[in-house]
């Protein structure tokens, strides 16, 4: 029988191969993305995964078994030490000033995409909240497992391949993707169709993510804006 996280994948797909193809995931791959690019993925991204982390943890306290709880404020801490402590070193290599820190602005698609995650949390089930997380494990991971073997000359893309291609993060993977089979099981079909919303909803903003990092995206020059 067909799995609910392997129709998920099925029903996504196109977006999922629009994500591989982008030029910003190509470019890390092959070592031709501009280190400017990437700085300023490094910066939203930054600020994407401390809400993704927020998120985790609104997650645990929504399950009932505590054993889940325990293990979503696991995954929080595991966003915070390795994947935070990866962009700040990433942050040191690129120079990234405490000035550029303190003068940041969330681009448009952080924005939009982190709301978005905070909503299903909000009101959502933990079941809702996982489907809506998941393309930020899931993608991420099949994204690795491609790029495993390109040897971009670009350190600091070398080390991201590394990241999310490695172990540790398969583990988190996997086992999210079992947690939320076993919730799709147990929840009503209205829940399901709104697992399946969330989680398209976020391949897409993955796939924004890319673009936005690409295009360098600024939200609109209000200066230009004529007020009537
Ligand atoms: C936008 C985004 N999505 C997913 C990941 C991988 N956790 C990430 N670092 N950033």
């Amino acid at each position: 029988m067909t799995s609910f996280t392997e129709k998920l994948r099925k029903v996504t797909d196109s977006i999922w191969e629009a994500n591989f193809n982008h030029p910003f995931v190509r470019g890390i791959g092959d070592g031709t993305l501009p280190l400017e690019n990437f700085r300023y993925y490094v910066m939203q991204d930054a600020y994407y995964l401390s809400h993704f982390a927020k998120v985790q943890a609104l997650a645990g306290g929504k399950a009932d078994d505590l054993h889940v709880t325990a293990r979503m404020a696991f995954h929080a801490q595991g966003t915070y030490e390795a994947e935070l402590s990866l962009h700040e070193k990433f942050s040191t290599l690129l120079g990234i000033t405490e000035e550029e820190k303190r003068a940041f602005e969330p681009s448009p698609t952080a924005y939009a995409y982190t709301s978005h995650m905070y909503r299903s949390a909000i009101n959502g089930s933990l079941g809702e909240i996982i489907a809506c997380i998941l393309p930020c494990y899931w993608i991420y991971y099949e994204i690795g497992e491609r790029l495993k073997e390109c040897k971009p000359e670009e350190p600091i893309y070398q080390e991201w391949i590394a990241a999310y291609g490695g172990e540790w993060f398969k583990e988190l993977v996997f086992e999210q993707l079992e947690r939320l089979d076993q919730l799709a099981l147990e929840a009503s079909e209205k829940e399901r169709q709104k697992m399946i919303r969330h989680f398209t909803i976020s391949c897409k903003y993955e796939l924004s993510f890319w673009e936005m990092a690409y295009t360098m995206e600024q939200w609109p020059d209000t200066e230009a804006v004529e007020v009537q």
